[in-house]
């Protein structure tokens, strides 16, 4: 077996909200055998909460607190970590980052499902449009461990699992 380097392989799986990170990356976990991390459960679940937006009617993030709470076990590797933003991390922590992408209608009507009301509809469509999260990951990463992968159908979800496989092979053989 090629040697272990300073720790085990960590996937970041990123992207606009509703463009499927949580299904791909439970999956992948299984697949693969890492350990799946949504972000904003850990969050929850550690109330790692610094107020309260009420524009977003949502708990703000403490960044700092998750980031110490996380780097233990980011150090370890051997994670898949979902989240829907990506410059709040350790560009340390990766060794590949996959950023989703769906069509603005798809996403729009998934994101209408989830019960999302107009104006995070809105934002969230408007982020998938100008490629936010995109952006973020290859100012934040090098470029060549940023992949963009469209993600709009359940055939989509397979090609992308199935790249990313062999990718991790390919990676596995060579550390
Ligand atoms: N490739 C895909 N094709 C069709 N539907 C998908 C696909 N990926 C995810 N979905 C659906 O889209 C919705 C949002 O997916 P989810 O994984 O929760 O997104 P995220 O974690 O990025 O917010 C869910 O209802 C999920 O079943």
């Amino acid at each position: 077996m090629a040697s272990e380097t300073a720790r085990g392989l960590n996937i970041l799986i990123t992207g606009t909200p509703g463009t499927g990170k949580s299904t791909l990356g439970a999956e992948l976990a299984q697949r693969i055998n890492l350990r799946y991390m949504d972000v904003g459960d850990v969050a929850r679940d550690e109330q790692l909460y610094d107020g309260y937006d009420e524009e977003y009617k949502c708990p703000v993030l403490d960044e700092d607190r998750l980031i110490d709470e996380l780097d233990p076990v980011m150090i370890d590797g051997g994670n898949i970590v979902d989240y829907h933003s990506c410059d709040l991390f350790p560009e340390r922590w990766f060794d590949i980052v996959f950023v989703l992408r769906t069509d603005n209608t798809i996403l729009y009507d998934r994101l209408e499902k989830r019960g999302y009301n107009a104006k995070k509809l809105h934002d969230n469509v408007q982020c998938e449009i100008f490629q936010t999260i995109l952006e973020e990951a290859r100012g934040g990463y090098k470029h060549e461990i940023v992949h963009e992968l469209t993600n709009n159908t359940p055939e989509d979800l397979e090609d992308n699992l199935e790249k990313i496989i062999q990718w991790v092979q390919q990676w596995r053989a060579t550390h």
